[in-house]
């Protein structure tokens, strides 16, 4: 069962897409973990990735971020083919990549703002990453990214003191701090509370819209991914099963997504 409505289509067609994936297909021996798999995401839009484990979520991420290469198809990032990019521009286009994490990723024995600055590393003079010397600028940019995740009053507070939500929305302001385009968030509500689970979606939610940032969100919470996410994307068995606006997918299709060996059938 394949549900693609022309309705995702139209809204991926409407601007041109931060992300695209042209029937990508990746393997591993003769395991097909990425089988033709296409969808796009414009900028702005939240999108969100389902599937059980083993659908080929995180294969996805890695391709985009070329740590694992397609072995067919094409992902193109900000209108560039990454396949095509050189070591350095593929460098750059890594770096320009905002990545969230289940366990946050911070340095925990360094404060918010040192954690946010991290995000200004990939646009600063090698000395001054080296040093971690940043300009005022640069601490600016970080205090108002932290100012937006509201946490400025926090600035100075060790990331391991902060709670489990604090901690993710400092991993929101350190992609604000990097200016990144597209944002790949691997189950970043996870290991949160249901009330921080909803604040740190609302936040990625508000700053994808007001900055034009493509997030593409791996959840394993099919109501958070209805209430937060523009679209609905689901995989099974490296295949895409669905691609929906979110407001538009029942309760059957997300059962199905899991549950039903329907979905399995070729589509
Ligand atoms: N490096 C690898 N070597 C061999 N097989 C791999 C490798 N990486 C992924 N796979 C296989 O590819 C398929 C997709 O895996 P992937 O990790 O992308 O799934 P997932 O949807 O992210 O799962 P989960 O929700 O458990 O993280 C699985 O069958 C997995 O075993």
């Amino acid at each position: 069962m394949t549900l693609i409505t022309p309705a995702a289509e139209m809204t991926a067609a409407a601007a041109a897409p931060a992300l695209r994936l042209d029937a990508i297909t990746k393997t591993f021996g003769s395991a097909i973990a990425l089988d033709r798999v296409s969808f796009a995401i414009a900028p702005g839009e939240v999108v969100a990735l389902l599937g059980p484990s083993g659908a080929g979520k995180s294969t996805i991420f890695r391709c985009i971020s070329r740590l694992a290469e397609v072995d067919a198809g094409t992902v193109t990032v900000l209108g560039r083919d990454i396949g095509a990019l050189d070591r350095r521009a593929l460098r750059e286009h890594r770096g320009a990549i905002g990545l969230i994490f289940q366990q946050f990723n911070l340095i925990s024995r360094m404060n918010a703002i040192d954690n946010t600055l991290a995000g200004r590393l990939g646009q600063v003079p090698t000395w001054r990453a080296v040093t971690r010397c940043f300009s005022r600028e640069d601490r600016q940019i970080a205090l108002a990214a932290l100012d937006r995740v509201g946490l400025l009053e926090k600035a100075y507070q060790r990331a391991d003191s902060l709670s489990g939500g604090q901690q993710q929305r400092v991993a929101i302001a350190r992609v604000l701090a990097q200016r990144s385009r597209l944002v790949l968030a691997d189950e970043p509500v996870a290991s949160l509370d249901p009330a921080s689970a909803a604040n740190v979606l609302t936040v990625l939610k508000d700053i994808a819209r007001e900055r034009s940032i493509a997030v593409l969100c791996a959840l394993h919470q099919t109501d958070l991914a209805c209430r937060y996410a523009d679209r609905i994307v689901a995989m099974r068995k490296g295949r895409l099963v669905l691609d929906a606006p979110a407001a538009a997918v029942s309760a059957a299709e997300l059962d199905a997504i899991y549950y039903d060996t329907a979905a399995d059938a070729p589509g």
